[in-house]
């Protein structure tokens, strides 16, 4: 009987940036030809994962653990407009991942007709719209054909018919093996590619959606207090309902914690915070959706 190993592994990884945790004891397998979309409001962490997973920062505890030889394309959230033309920039791209010239140059060709860019290839990048970078910056992250790909937002900027275009592009590399984790706000991409969706919120991981039926999540609260001594907040932790806890740094109101808890526990965990001298900031229902 065949065992199927993933290709890459997140075991209990956590991040801290200072003395934030950013990420939280997040675990994820993925196995080759699947398409995974990371899903989460603005600063859940999606950004921190990708990076992770694309051996750029390392964990600041738990395990990577990926296959041996694994060629990763990574389009980061970020493409700046550079003093070259797309052709210079992605040959010198194409030569560091070690492509023989002449299959660069066709992948060059091949991927500048397919996103529409061919008549810019010799036009120096600086003043290109946010939508043709981020066409570069995905084609730069193509161009090795890559084991697994990881994309951070890879909408941004695109045009309807562009959007079209990779995701075609991207349901024909994930038929062929390749491997797809994408971070993305927008539902169309979620629901024309993933087979899996994985929620973060404040850096921890939620849900882990197989398909995306059930892709709506329950709502929850988010607790702002202040006032809790580090032992109160840990009593926090262990109420019924509860469902992650960040500390919050606000240079007005010092040291503060944000509670994300189930909607039905919420005038317990206000009562329980009020009750050990704390005080409450802020209290936000979350969204349905981690969209
Ligand atoms: N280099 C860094 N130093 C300090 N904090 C950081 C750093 N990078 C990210 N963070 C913090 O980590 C948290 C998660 O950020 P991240 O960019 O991973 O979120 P995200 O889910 O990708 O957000 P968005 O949807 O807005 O892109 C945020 O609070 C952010 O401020």
């Amino acid at each position: 009987m065949s065992v199927r190993v993933p290709l890459i592994e997140l075991k209990q990884a956590s991040k801290l940036y200072g003395g934030q945790r950013v990420l939280d004891e997040v675990s994820m397998s993925i196995e080759q030809g699947t398409a995974t979309a990371l899903i989460g409001r603005n600063g859940s962490g999606k950004s921190t994962l990708l990076s992770i997973l694309a051996g750029l920062i390392h964990t600041s505890s738990g395990r990577l653990i990926r296959q041996p030889n694994v060629i990763i394309g990574y389009a980061p959230e970020m493409f700046p407009g550079l003093k070259v033309t797309p052709e210079q920039y992605l040959r010198s791209m194409g030569r560091i991942s070690g492509l023989a010239a002449g299959e660069l140059e066709h992948r060059i060709q091949e991927l500048l007709a397919g996103f529409y860019l061919e008549q810019f290839r010799h036009e120096i990048m600086m003043n290109f719209s946010k939508g043709m970078l981020q066409k570069i910056n995905l084609i730069q992250a193509l161009l090795v054909s890559p084991a697994l790909l990881l994309l951070d937002e890879p909408l941004s900027g695109l045009d309807l018919p562009a959007i079209d275009q990779l995701i075609a592009l991207l349901r024909e590399l994930q038929k062929e093996g390749t491997a797809i984790i994408f971070s993305a706000h927008e539902p169309q991409m979620v629901e024309a590619l993933a087979d899996q969706v994985l929620v973060l919120q404040a850096g921890k991981m939620i849900r882990n959606i197989k398909g995306t039926e059930n892709l709506w999540v329950k709502p929850t609260t988010y607790i702002y207090c202040t006032g809790l001594s580090s032992s109160e907040q840990m009593e926090l932790t262990d109420r019924p309902g509860f469902i992650s806890l960040n500390i919050i740094m606000d240079a007005d109101r010092g040291e503060g914690v944000g509670l994300t808890v189930q909607p039905e526990a919420t005038d317990d965990f206000l009562r329980q915070v009020l009750g050990a001298g704390g005080s409450i900031v802020s209290v936000e229902p979350q969204g349905e959706s981690g969209i």
